[in-house]
């Protein structure tokens, strides 16, 4: 774990000291947007035009901002516009790695770098900007063409997805619709600090304060969610929206890592029997089990966090993912 400063690397953990033991998420730095060929305006250098298999995503299948992406890829049937390829999931001393390891082969997306035979991810960054500084994170939007990166923000990302893409694929499916994005922005920003977020501030919180000013808006999120699934099919109302999917990639982790890793153990998602109906008819939406990778998402928090877990010891359990789908 570590960043580049000034296109070096540097092993070092993230810094809580300096935030009474908060864990502190950096802004990601590629805010660049792929448009449609009707919005691109080439004399506007954050636009990137919409083109088949110019783009590349790098993803670990470990991580739930990643993990958006590839669904979104999916759900827009960008499988053949839009390459994609895995980090191993543990992530050492030299961040995130290109490393191909037989125990780590996943059905559905190759593992390496098959653009540069890069060994680790901070060389994507370095080649976009030789003189980056900042963390080294997953997802990476790259241009094959225009050799940078795009975007490395998972929610912009899977915007340009949800819409750029249209006319290429011929797939329609809206889950940012023009009628539902104020409700969709509210419920995101509320889930994203209490949830998405606060799964990793509980988890890597090194105060007893910080840890506990994490958990329980995050465990009063999850109850408000349940209760709002009693009566209604998704987040917002009943229809399934981009912030569903923001949601999902959390939860599916949720039994698995956050309960015990991260601490988040005031209940387990089973517990909660709406939500566990939720996340049935979400997993059930095709292709959508196939970007799970539960051997992935295990190994890489408790192996690689060990200021959290020292030994490295990976738990075998839970039985089930969630309720009624075992493992
Ligand atoms: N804002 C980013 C966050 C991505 C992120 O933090 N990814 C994690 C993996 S789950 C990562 O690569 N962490 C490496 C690091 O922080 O050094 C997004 O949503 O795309």
């Amino acid at each position: 774990m570590g960043l580049l400063i000034d296109g070096k690397w540097h092993d070092q953990w993230y810094d809580t000291k300096a935030n009474k033991g908060k864990f502190v998420r950096s802004e990601a730095q590629f805010r660049n947007w792929i448009v449609p060929n009707s919005l691109y305006d080439k004399n506007n250098p954050k636009y990137f035009p919409a083109e088949a298999d110019r783009y590349h995503l790098y993803v670990s299948l470990a991580c739930p901002w990643a993990h958006r992406t590839l669904i979104f890829r999916k759900l827009k049937s960008l499988e053949d516009v839009i390459s994609v390829s895995c980090v191993h999931p543990d992530m050492l001393s030299n961040g995130w790695e290109f490393k191909k390891d037989s125990h780590f082969l996943d059905s559905e997306v190759e593992a390496g770098d098959p653009l540069y035979q890069s060994k680790f991810a901070y060389e994507i960054y370095t080649r976009a900007d030789s003189q980056y500084s900042g963390r080294v994170t997953v997802p990476i939007l790259w241009d094959k063409k225009a050799q940078t990166i795009v975007s490395n923000e998972s929610s912009e990302i899977i915007r340009m997805l949800n819409g750029a893409f249209n006319t290429l694929t011929g797939n329609t499916l809206d889950f940012y619709p023009e009628a539902l994005q104020t409700d969709i922005d509210q419920i995101n920003e509320k889930i994203y600090h209490t949830v998405n977020n606060g799964v990793y501030k509980s988890g890597f919180a090194t105060t007893q304060e910080a840890y506990e000013e994490a958990v329980m808006p995050l465990f009063d999120a999850l109850e408000g969610i349940e209760t709002l699934l009693s009566q209604q099919k998704y987040l917002v109302n009943d229809s399934l929206t981009e912030a569903d999917w923001r949601l999902f990639t959390t939860l599916i982790r949720f039994d698995a890592v956050y309960h015990g890793h991260f601490k988040c153990n005031l209940k387990r998602i089973i517990d909660y029997p709406n939500i566990n109906n939720y996340l049935q008819r979400l997993y059930d939406i095709n292709g959508i089990s196939g970007t799970v990778n539960l051997s992935h998402i295990k190994r890489h928090y408790y192996y690689s966090h060990d200021m959290i877990n020292p030994s490295r010891v990976v738990p075998l359990g839970p039985t089930q993912l969630f309720k009624g789908v075992y493992l």
